[in-house]
């Protein structure tokens, strides 16, 4: 039997893409504070992230499996996470503009009987964006709830050139691996739903 997998986190994204791999789950999310995170490197950093997100919830009974995950924007040991004003996100997309940059995702799995982490890294190059490039995106809004401020997945496709690595990585979880990693706890794309 499928065990059942809890999805901490209120990230549309998220869902989005278990469900594109038909990994059935539910959310369940507490609010976490994610200030006075120590800064060492990205990798320990996203780590850390996850796994106070991961253990922000409880388990409800031995067959369930806690997925939580963060993702961070790395610019020039610069962490950029989501833009509080559109001033931020403008500064933001300026400094990314004709530049490579880092996104990192951290994840925690954590089952009663075992723990892992998966951290992963993509490598995002930006056109040079003119002034009238970033003032367009950030009309579109898509900006301020993401990481960086800008979704590869959405009108943030337009600034971005190419990119090396998971794209899934960007949008918020390594999918593939995490997919490989679930089957050690149990978890498995539900068959019924495959076309
Ligand atoms: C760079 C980038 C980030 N993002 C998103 C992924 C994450 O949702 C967000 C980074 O914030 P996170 O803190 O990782 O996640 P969250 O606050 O949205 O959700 P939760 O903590 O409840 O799990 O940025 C994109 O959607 N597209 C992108 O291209």
């Amino acid at each position: 039997m499928n065990n059942q997998l809890i999805l901490a986190s209120s990230s549309p994204r998220r869902r989005e893409l278990l469900n594109q791999v038909n990994i059935q789950h539910i959310v369940r999310k507490q609010d976490v504070d994610e200030s006075n995170v120590p800064f060492y490197n990205p990798r320990t950093y996203v780590q850390t992230l996850a796994e106070r997100k991961g253990r922000s919830i409880g388990f409800e009974s031995d067959q369930e499996v806690i997925l939580s995950a963060d993702t961070i924007v790395c610019y020039e040991d610069k962490v950029l996470e989501k833009p509080n004003t559109r001033e931020e996100a403008f500064q933001m997309l300026r400094s990314l503009s004709g530049q490579k940059h880092q996104v990192y995702t951290g994840v925690m799995l954590r089952s009663p009987e075992q723990e892992m982490f998966i951290v992963d890294r993509t490598t995002v190059e930006f056109w040079p964006l003119s002034k009238e490039d970033i003032e367009l995106y950030l009309d579109t809004g898509d900006s301020f709830d993401k990481a960086g401020g800008y979704g590869i997945q959405t009108e943030g496709a337009m600034l971005v050139k190419q990119i090396s690595g998971d794209y899934n990585t960007v949008v918020g979880l390594p999918l593939s691996r995490v997919v490989r990693s679930l089957r050690t706890f149990g978890i498995y794309p539900s068959i019924s739903e495959m076309k």
